[in-house]
């Protein structure tokens, strides 16, 4: 979660704009007299949509962890025999030309709204069937409470004009090969709540 958590700020500062949306989602739905809440998240709709743009462009998990067919069986027209290693490249399902529109941009917008959930379907960041992540609903909490705090109590900005690099390293889960540096402020509306040191 908390690697998620890094490619979802990265995103952020590098869009600053769709930052600018989530905080303002934030301050309409739960103003300035008292910290979000755990239970708040569901009413965050675009927050939730940031988490999912992230999980599909910056897929932390992007070859699941390797499988084995338990019978023979087709898959796409390749035969696979029984008790074969299978691997899942949810990265590349990520980025497919074929199924989103501009996959190589950090779009939060395309999971939002009626066509959103014909999207959701789409992206397998936990997985899918019998051994899909047990800890999706956690993490998916974790992360939106924690986004959710981050942006409602600090005024974030990068360390240089320049757009963080977003260079993806190798490993099962998908390290950021230039570790984040960001600078933050707590925002003037906040100080009666969050303490400055
Ligand atoms: C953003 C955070 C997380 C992501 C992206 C993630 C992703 C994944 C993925 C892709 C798998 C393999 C699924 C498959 O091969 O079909 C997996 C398995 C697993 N995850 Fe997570 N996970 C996250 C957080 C967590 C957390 C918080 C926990 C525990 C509290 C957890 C526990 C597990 C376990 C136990 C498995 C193995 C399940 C099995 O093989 O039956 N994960 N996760």
């Amino acid at each position: 979660s908390s690697l998620t958590l890094e490619w979802i700020m990265a995103n952020l500062l590098n869009n600053p704009e769709k930052l600018e949306k989530a905080q303002n989602e934030i301050d309409s739905v739960i103003g300035h007299d008292r910290l979000v809440e755990e239970s708040d998240v569901s009413n965050l709709p675009y927050l939730q949509c940031i988490i999912l743009e992230t999980l599909r462009l910056n897929t932390t998990v992007p070859l699941l962890v390797p499988h084995a067919s338990s019978a023979d069986c087709t898959i796409g027209g390749y035969f696979v025999p029984r008790d074969t290693i299978v691997m899942v490249n949810t990265w590349a399902i990520h980025r497919d030309r074929e199924l989103w529109e501009d996959p190589l941009s950090f779009k939060p917008e395309r999971f939002e709204g009626n066509g959103g959930e014909k999207q959701r379907k789409l992206i397998l960041p936990f997985g899918l069937g019998r051994r899909a992540c047990p800890g999706a609903p956690l993490a998916q909490r974790v992360m939106g409470w924690t986004l959710s705090m981050l942006i409602q109590g600090f005024d974030w900005k990068r360390v240089s004009e320049e757009k963080i690099d977003m260079t993806e390293g190798p490993g099962t889960t998908m390290p950021k090969v230039v570790p984040l540096e960001l600078m933050c402020k707590v925002r003037p509306c906040m100080k009666k709540l969050v303490p400055e040191d």
